[in-house]
């Protein structure tokens, strides 16, 4: 189960991710919002980041204007590592080097096309682990703090 959420200016894109993941087969929780009128992406990012932090979501996808806020916003939940990406290359590492288990972007940012490759890659790339795995605990620890 994949967790997705938007504020208005991410609205259509999550609209778009939506239908790939239908035509994909791939489950999904909509955690809003629902239109395109004005919000505050902090809702989006958090409501995100708990449905991944919780389990209940193996992943998350969160969108807003640039996927910046949103981002700052679900990295605020403990257990998230979520991770702005508008290129291939950053989308498919975080998976392998970070774990990340929430991506970012912004409709104002990309376009439809690409947004459905960074999601396509994103989900079907394992993280590494290895010695990427100490980091991944240095970046835990530093939620105790
Ligand atoms: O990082 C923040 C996001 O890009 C927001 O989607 C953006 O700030 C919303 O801007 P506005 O209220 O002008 O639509």
């Amino acid at each position: 189960m994949i967790a997705i959420g938007s504020d208005h200016a991410g609205y259509r894109l999550k609209e778009e991710i939506k239908k790939y993941l239908d035509e994909a087969g791939i489950a999904y929780r909509d955690v809003g919002t629902d239109s395109e009128q004005s919000t505050d992406y902090p809702i989006y990012g958090a409501a995100v980041g708990r449905a991944v932090a919780s389990g209940e979501c193996e992943k998350g996808i969160a969108i807003c204007g640039t996927g910046v806020g949103i981002s700052m916003a679900a990295n605020k939940i403990k257990g998230v590592r979520a991770a702005c990406c508008s290129d291939y290359f950053s989308a498919k590492y975080t998976r392998l080097h970070n774990d990340a288990n929430v991506l970012c972007f912004g409709e104002r940012v990309v376009g439809v096309g690409l947004a459905i490759e960074l999601v396509k890659v994103f989900l079907e790339t394992e993280y590494e682990g290895g010695r990427h795995q100490r980091r991944v605990d240095l970046i835990a620890k530093l939620e105790e703090e």
